[in-house]
């Protein structure tokens, strides 16, 4: 990975949060959970427990399945309650010291936080604590939680978490461990998702729904936007401590984070790709024999697109499940390596014929151009792309590591320049209505949206006071990456 601070120029992971409240085999529960919010971040992963007297923390590089699925670090994770993050970094850049969850001692005992999302001021925060004689061991803008509640004055330790996280911006979907308690919290916005469950009795907290499914427990509900959920052996508690503001979900969940199999802010993630394909077809529909996701993320869309035009759909190209996702390559040129490597034309599908390829999102254009090539090698007599997002041309700040905006390509391209580009008889985008559409939406509300949908519209929902600050807080540290 890059090493700078904040961070390199890929796109498109996030974190994944899980949290289990008494429960024999807590940490097997949360590894569990873990693997299927594999999708949300591959750079590393961690465990709290804490078994009735004291804390057990791991954390490691890489895929839960290659770090925590070994017994000898699952008993070093004794206990009934535990918490876990997969990570994908968006601030402070890779390095095991930024590795969540978060743990410190405090006043109050003990407490650990796993974070999905970005805090938007966390390092003009931290430089303010640090001015106050703070030391952070991390560059990681969750470790700023930590110190905020340490620092509170609140008196009650719930009320030292709500004093800490009234103070910043931006987004956050939580959980923490604390003795006797388990903690779920999202900001006001909501941006990012976490579900309630239960196993047999047993509370649990997690980003997405498929993370229930794995261990057969049950979806009770979504924590809601700027809910904090108190868990503890006398059952549950609900508070909104923060001021209310219209929720502003990020619509591109739906577009490619989530895992389709999972029901985000009580909609399919699975349907609603479907709807955004046939949104797509409905919009900008062309002749054509075929239509062709781009394995894996276009593959819903294609389908609604094909139900929709009524052409037929098939499979033109195969993904090769061994390679990993091609934003975790390190450089520009593996980068392109990894996408010649995992994706392959099926020649025999593709031959004379006039194909509509459907993708959910153009980013630098990598994938794209290389498909492009693939599809038209294979002896395609004529190449569409249709992508079922709109034009992705500002980054995003709340957690999701999208290159700086001139590597976007619609950064700096129009349509037909991006459609040269990557060399196809015609490119079109969904609109921005089309997308609220298939949300369930009538449109976009121009007075107050009903999703965060910035990396589209540069319509940011908070302020983004570290991006903003005059003296360059992003440059923290230049140990940015250490371990
Ligand atoms: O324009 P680019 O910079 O190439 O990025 C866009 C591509 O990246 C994503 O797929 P990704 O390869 O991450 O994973 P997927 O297999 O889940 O679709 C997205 O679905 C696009 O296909
Ligand atoms: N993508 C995320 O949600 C990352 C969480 C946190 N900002 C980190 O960098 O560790
Ligand atoms: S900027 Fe885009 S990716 Fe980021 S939270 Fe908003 S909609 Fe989601
Ligand atoms: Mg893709």
């Amino acid at each position: 990975m890059d090493e700078t601070p904040f961070g390199d120029d890929t796109l498109h992971e996030e974190c994944g949060v899980f949290g289990i409240f008494h429960r024999a085999d807590a940490a097997a529960v949360v590894t569990l959970g873990l693997h299927a919010l594999q999708h949300r971040g591959q750079e590393a992963a961690g465990i709290v427990s804490h078994d009735g007297t004291q804390f057990h923390v791991e954390r490691h590089a890489g895929l839960i399945g290659d770090t925590f699925t070994k017994a000898s670090v699952l008993e070093r994770l004794p206990g009934q309650s535990a918490i876990g993050h997969t990570r994908y970094a968006t601030t402070g850049g890779g390095g095991l010291r930024n590795v969540q969850p978060f743990f410190a001692e405090l006043s109050a005992g003990g407490f650990a936080v796993a974070h999905n999302g970005n805090i938007t001021n966390a390092m003009t925060v931290q430089r303010e604590l640090q001015r106050r004689g703070s030391i952070f061991s991390s560059t990681s803008d969750t470790e700023t939680i930590l110190h905020l509640v340490a620092t509170s004055g609140a008196r009650a330790f719930v009320d030292k978490l709500i004093d800490a996280l009234s103070r910043l911006e931006g987004a956050f979907s939580l959980v923490g461990l604390s003795a006797n308690l388990l903690i779920g919290v999202r900001d006001p916005l909501g941006i990012r998702p976490l579900v309630l469950g239960e196993l047999e009795g047993s509370l649990i907290l997690a980003s997405e729904t498929c993370a229930l499914d794995i261990i057969g427990a049950d979806f009770i509900r979504d924590i809601e936007p700027g809910e904090m959920v108190v868990i503890s052996e006398s059952g549950i508690e609900s508070v909104f401590p923060f001021q209310a503001r219209r929720a502003r979900f990020c619509i591109f969940e739906y577009v490619y984070f989530a895992r389709p199999d999972s029901n985000v802010e009580g909609r399919n993630v699975y349907d609603i790709r479907k709807k955004i394909g046939m949104e797509l077809a409905r919009e900008s529909n062309v002749e054509a024999d075929l239509i062709v996701p781009v394995p894996d993320s276009g593959v819903p869309a294609a389908i609604g697109y094909s139900q929709e035009a009524e052409v037929p759909f098939e499979l033109g190209i195969i993904r090769n499940h061994y390679v990993g996702r091609t934003f975790i390559q390190p450089s520009d040129s593996i980068r392109h390596m990894g996408v010649k490597l995992k994706h392959n034309a099926n020649a025999a599908m593709l031959k004379g014929k006039r194909v509509v390829l459907v993708d959910d999102s153009i980013v630098r254009g990598t994938t794209s151009q290389k498909i492009v090539q693939m599809v038209r090698d294979a002896g395609a007599s004529e190449v569409h792309m249709r992508i079922a997002s709109p034009p992705t041309s500002a980054s995003c700040f709340y957690g999701v590591d999208t290159p700086e905006k001139a590597k976007l390509l619609a950064s700096r391209m129009t349509i037909q320049e991006m459609a040269d580009f990557i060399q196809v008889d015609s490119l079109a985008f969904l609109s921005i209505d089309g997308l609220y559409r298939a949300c369930g939406e009538p449109e976009r509300s121009k007075i107050s949206p009903q999703f965060c949908d910035a990396c589209f519209t540069g319509d940011y929902p908070t302020s983004l006071t570290d991006q903003d600050g005059a003296d360059n807080v992003r440059q923290l540290s230049l140990l940015g990456g250490a371990g």
